[in-house]
């Protein structure tokens, strides 16, 4: 469902390139949850943002089935990513003058993909009924994060991509929005892909993968 293939990424640091990616290699079946963990700064965050096509990689491929996402157009590339992508970052994006209720459904919308059974589910389990007129800086972070899990799941996406999505949750909201993702998972067959320092939400996970030194091992 998803292939990553010999991708490298350096940035550029005043006079020096330093290399962050160093040839990384990944695939992730359908229905497949990873969890992807190493050190602060091993670049976890900048291959999310690749797999997502918000940046371009120097070299590699990523895939997704047939779509190769380096040869679509920005324009297609952006309608791919709301159309099949649930992402769910660490500045959680949600639009300020929408309120909790219309960030939640704003992507499935345009996706026209809205399912109002899906969406009072997300409601329900994620905890956000009695928040849904409220607009995101009147929540606090955790509220926040709980609205970006929702809208991500909304559009049923065809892989999920999650930079710490509990971060900001205590243990038994996380652990409650970890099993919502992996129930998507399961009856969708999606693809979940999670960055996570936990070694406590890794483990709930199908597999987990370790990016060190610029390579997936
Ligand atoms: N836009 C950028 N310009 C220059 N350097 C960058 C840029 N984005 C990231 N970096 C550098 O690339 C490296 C990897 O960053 P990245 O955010 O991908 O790591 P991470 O594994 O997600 O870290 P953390 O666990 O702390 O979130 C870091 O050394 C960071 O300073």
């Amino acid at each position: 469902m998803l292939t990553v293939s010999g991708l490298t990424k350096s940035y550029r640091s005043g006079q020096d390139s330093v290399a962050v990616l160093r040839g990384v290699d990944l695939a992730l079946a359908a229905g497949e949850s990873v969890a992807l963990t190493g050190e602060s700064g091993s670049g976890k965050s900048t291959l999310l943002h690749l797999i997502a096509g918000l940046d371009q990689p120097d070299q590699g491929e990523i895939n997704y089935g047939d779509v190769t996402i380096s040869r679509l157009t920005d324009a297609e590339r952006a309608a791919f990513r709301r159309e099949r992508l649930g992402l769910v970052f660490q500045q959680f994006n949600l639009i300020p003058s929408l309120t909790v209720a219309d960030n939640l459904a704003f992507q499935s919308r345009l996706a026209g993909r809205h399912d109002a059974a899906w969406h009072s589910e997300l409601i329900e389990r994620l905890g956000l009924g009695r928040l849904l007129k409220r607009y995101p800086e009147q929540l606090s972070g955790g509220q926040q994060q709980r609205v970006a899990i929702g809208r991500a799941l909304a559009v049923k996406p065809t892989l999920l991509l999650a930079d710490e999505p509990t971060g900001n949750l205590d243990e038994a909201t996380a652990d409650d929005v970890l099993a919502l993702a992996n129930d998507l998972v399961r009856r969708t067959g999606c693809g979940f892909l999670m960055v996570t320092h936990s070694e406590r939400l890794a483990a709930t996970l199908d597999r987990r993968v370790n990016l060190h030194a610029g390579l997936i091992h």
